[in-house]
């Protein structure tokens, strides 16, 4: 992987032995160490130091569970150091943000039972609902509720009604990813819940409210369908799980283990496209409209839902480039006459209209914020996993550490500058780690100048100085602030 680490796509995140990724940098956001040790919740801190890590070391496949004990992770973690040993000697790996706001919840198997008791709507699980166990059956019925079920439905039955061809195409901390082909591809998210080490009901039903309610949004994935199933995985998961295996080495653990009476939650959702981490950029056009589009898109949830996605990594923006058909009905729109006796090149405003036609989709919504319904409380998360807040090696953990002390932990609250924090790593992402050819003529020139200019615009942190309060350098406030300011800048 290109960046030496892993930002998702697994509980392992990786750090890379460069510790010093800034010290190259012009622009080096000044925010990381002044911040790292000063994040507003003291627990924080002293978790902090826990998950620091030694080079060469077996660090690899431990972590600190609650008790602060040091446990091996099962199966998994011997695999992926082996696999380290491998092919990634460049890596240092470690436990670093297992799962967002996955804490490992103190339940048993019968926590989560299936029995079904009648449905209360309450809108405010938020903080009623988290670690109470006693109350785990009203949740799974709350659940079962919000996807129109009285029960969960046999997972293998569920898997038999798709009659066309299912592929493995991703995998993450606590969930696996398939593809079902058909003439509008859709993706199923399949994530287990309800037991130890596994996702909380609280934090599906969260994701599955956020994912519903931002649906219909440009720039947002769709939900089509969500259900609850309860079984052993199905054998046809489970061939394709191999295969993905052998091609790309699994990170998580082959999922044949589970239970009969183990629950999983399954999103489907419509086909975004690749993730920015894994698309070749071809050029500037193309990088300006991924960080407008994905600028719009967090400005028009603001506007909408007081939304803030919270989590917005390259693994969690897909892109999509409409192919030269979808194209078609719009060239035919296009006079070409212009161009004829001008100066002016076709093939500069050939691959800007290229770029124009590029759709970008925002997926994740585990740690997302946003205003369910006018009168009831906000859905987020407690961002209450320590690990959060300790990862190193990349602009992306410094970004918890901000939101902290943006939000100051009161992460129910309406903080819409987090949005900025997330585009100002979008805008890192895209100028420093992507590898975009150079500017071929002046208005790509122009672009890349644009981006650059943003870069510094957004820097959470310049120059601090005593008694300055970080934060207050970035003028923007909000992305439908920042939206509003593109707009009046640049009317292309
Ligand atoms: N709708 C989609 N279209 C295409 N690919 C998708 C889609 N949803 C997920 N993926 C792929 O699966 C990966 C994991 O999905 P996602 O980020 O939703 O899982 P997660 O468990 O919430 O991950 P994280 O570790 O970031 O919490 C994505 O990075 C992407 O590559």
């Amino acid at each position: 992987m290109s960046s030496g680490m892993r930002t998702y796509g697994t509980g392992r995140r990786y750090v890379s032995k460069d510790n010093a990724i800034w010290a190259s940098l012009d622009e080096s956001p000044q925010a990381l160490h002044i911040l790292d040790t000063n994040v507003t919740n003291n627990e924080l801190n002293k978790h902090a130091s826990s998950f620091s890590i030694e080079i060469g070391k077996k660090a690899s496949c431990v972590k600190k569970s609650e008790d602060e004990s040091v446990k091996l992770l099962p199966k998994a973690a011997d695999k992926t150091e082996e696999r380290h040993k491998k092919s990634n000697s460049h890596l240092v790996p470690t436990i670093i943000v297992p799962s967002h706001g996955r804490n490992i919840a103190k339940t048993s198997d019968s926590d989560v039972n299936t029995s079904i008791t009648e449905s209360k709507m309450t809108e405010n699980l938020n903080a009623g609902l988290q670690n109470r166990p006693q109350r785990k059956s009203t949740q799974l019925s709350y659940l079962l509720g919000l996807v129109d079920q009285q029960i969960p439905i046999s997972f293998r039955d569920y898997i038999k009604t798709f009659k066309s061809s299912i592929y493995k195409i991703g995998e993450a901390s606590y969930s696996e990813v398939f593809k079902v082909e058909k003439d509008e591809p859709i993706v199923l998210k399949i994530m287990p819940f309800g037991k130890e080490n596994q996702i909380r009901c609280s934090d599906i039903i969260n994701e599955l409210k956020i994912t519903k309610r931002l649906s219909s949004l440009e720039g947002y994935v769709d939900l089509q369908e969500a259900v609850i199933v309860k079984g052993t995985y199905p054998s046809i998961l489970i061939k394709e799980w191999d295969r993905y295996d052998r091609q790309k080495e699994s990170e998580n653990e082959r999922p044949d283990f589970f239970h009969s009476s183990q629950l999983f939650c399954i999103l489907c959702l419509s086909h975004g496209g690749t993730d920015l981490e894994h698309l070749e950029l071809s050029d500037w056009f193309e990088t300006w409209n991924i960080f407008l589009k994905a600028a719009k898109a967090l400005a028009t949830g603001e506007r909408k839902f007081e939304f803030e996605h919270r989590d917005m990594h390259w693994g969690n923006i897909l892109i999509k480039r409409r192919n030269d058909e979808d194209l078609s009905y719009l060239l035919d729109e296009v006079s070409f006459d212009e161009f004829e006796d001008s100066n002016t090149s076709f093939p500069v405003s050939e691959r800007s209209f290229t770029a124009d036609s590029l759709e970008i989709t925002l997926i994740d919504f585990t740690l997302a914020r946003m205003r369910h319904t006018g009168s009831s409380s906000p859905i987020f998360n407690e961002f209450d996993d320590p690990e959060l807040f300790s990862g190193r090696g990349d602009y992306q953990f410094d970004i918890y550490r901000l939101m902290a002390k943006v939000t100051k932990g009161q992460w129910g609250e309406y903080f819409p500058k987090t949005n900025i924090l997330w585009l100002h790593y979008l805008l890192y992402q895209l100028l420093y780690k992507k590898t975009i050819p150079k500017p071929r003529d002046l208005r790509e020139q122009q672009l890349k100048e644009r981006l650059t200019k943003l870069f510094k615009l957004l820097e959470p942190v310049r120059r601090p100085h005593k008694g300055s309060c970080p934060l207050q350098n970035c003028a923007f406030p909000s992305a439908a602030s920042l939206d509003e300011w593109i707009n009046q800048q640049y009317d292309d």
